[in-house]
């Protein structure tokens, strides 16, 4: 089990000290829950070894990995920063009263809205992506007479082990100003001298559920070789240096992550020691993890419905969710871990395959699974859900959206309600004469 879940006196699965078949019951399924003091201790982790160490450090919470008013309340209240990659993430920040000094803004195709807003709300920083970005964020700060801090996100061309479509710090990657063909030197005399721009320093994120640190290690090499080129060209001094997130979490047995708290020395290390190398101050350092915060602190649960046996081939378990409100394994093969919540004392006598409930081959989330002997209207509990579930969750064959429950001190609150079938036809407009 990838979680620390327990299991209470009736067999039931618990979380947060909570009998999870009670909360299928309150809430419904599919449900999302999220055990709150799981997430602050993710954070803390992050945060108190930078204490530690004496650095003077930012942990942006990459709200991509799962937005909502309450998940960036809890940020908040963990003194996290926050990024943001839209619109809609930033005014659920706004939504949240999250500080918008704190609030960092990515994106490769970031809008003249998007920035407007970002220059409006007086956010943090902007990651700067491309030049397009540089002209349309020139022409809104010189209109509204504003300054902005900016990083420069650069392609350290670091093949991190992950899935190709998690990679984004290769070289043939949409994201960033590449560093090996001169691209961000151009942009860093773009913006060197800008007169309302503060080009602050460089960003860079090598992809996504990584395990090791050689690949962080190699992008930090990099990154100082170029700073050390543009301290002597330029005399430029990079204040603030940010690493990205990407560190790895367990979905299953074979997953194999480092403790939160060794990714963070691997790069204290790494950047000591090309400061001292190229003579340079220590800059301060943001990171921005996503899913290691989030990621190993949800549950879903599924009701089963229909199943399916192929003699000597399989048994296919449907449940009432599937690709809707988990697209990870239809999108990266994913591979997750489940037991029968209201069965989990039991002893595995089937191998099975979770079936999604859309119309399409693909929709499984769990292929091969050792599981008691399930029956219809059993709970299945699906771990580490929290990171790009609920976020990427979609409207596909029409289902609504799963409810979110948060739970801590022994308390269960819904803080994302399930859409109705009025919620998913709102926009529509119809097409009859009156
Ligand atoms: C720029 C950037 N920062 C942070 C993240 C968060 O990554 P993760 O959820 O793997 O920590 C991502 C996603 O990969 C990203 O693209
Ligand atoms: N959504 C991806 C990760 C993308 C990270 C964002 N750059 C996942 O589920 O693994």
């Amino acid at each position: 089990m990838s979680n620390p879940l327990n299991i209470n006196h009736s067999g039931h699965l618990t979380i947060g000290g909570i009998d999870t078949t009670e909360l299928a019951k309150k809430y419904g399924t599919p449900l999302f829950i999220y055990d709150v003091e799981h997430i602050r201790k993710n954070a803390r982790a992050f945060v108190d070894t930078f204490k530690k160490y004496q650095v003077k450090a930012q942990v942006a919470y990459a709200s991509k990995a799962f937005s909502s008013v309450a998940m960036v309340q809890v940020a908040k209240q963990e003194n996290l920063s926050l990024d943001v990659v839209s619109q809609g993430e930033l005014y659920t920040a706004l939504k949240a009263g999250f500080p918008t000094e704190k609030i960092h803004f990515h994106g490769n195709n970031k809008n003249y809205d998007e920035l407007l807003m970002a220059v409006n709300q007086e956010i943090g920083c902007i990651v700067i992506d491309n030049f397009h970005e540089i002209e349309l964020l020139s022409t809104i700060l010189s209109d509204q007479n504003k300054k902005m801090d900016v990083l420069i996100r650069v392609t350290p061309g670091i093949e991190a082990h992950t899935h190709d479509y998690i990679l984004t710090g290769n070289e043939d990657s949409k994201f960033g100003f590449d560093l090996s063909n001169g691209q961000a030197t151009r942009a860093m005399e773009q913006l060197h001298t800008h007169p309302y721009i503060n080009l602050k320093g460089i960003h860079c994120h090598i992809g996504s559920q990584i395990f090791e640190t050689e690949g962080f290690i190699m992008a930090i090499e990099r990154v100082f070789g170029t700073l050390a080129e543009w301290k002597d060209s330029h005399a430029f001094t990079c204040e603030i240096l940010n690493l990205g997130g990407g560190f790895g979490i367990k979905y299953t047995q074979e997953d194999e992550p480092l403790p939160l708290e060794k990714y963070v020395e691997a790069l204290i290390e790494e950047v000591t020691k090309q400061v001292n190398l190229h003579d340079m101050d220590f800059p301060e350092i943001w990171i921005e993890p996503g899913r290691s915060i989030v990621g190993d602190t949800a549950i879903t649960l599924y009701t089963i419905g229909s199943t399916k046996e192929i003699p000597n081939v399989r048994k296919y378990v449907a449940v009432d969710g599937g690709m809707t409100d988990n697209l990870r394994p239809a999108l990266y093969q994913a591979k997750y871990e489940a037991v029968i919540a209201n069965k989990a004392n039991e002893e595995e006598v089937e191998n099975v395959s979770i079936a999604g409930k859309c119309c399409e081959s693909g929709d499984m989330l769990i292929w091969d699974i050792a599981l008691p002997k399930v029956q219809p209207n059993d709970i299945l509990a699906v771990f580490s859900t929290g990171a790009y579930g609920y976020s990427m969750s979609n409207h596909y064959n029409r289902f609504p959206k799963a409810a979110v429950v948060f739970v801590e001190n022994g308390k269960d609150r819904l803080v994302i309600k399930r859409e109705s079938y009025q919620d998913v036809v709102q926009n529509d407009l119809s097409y009859e004469e009156e």
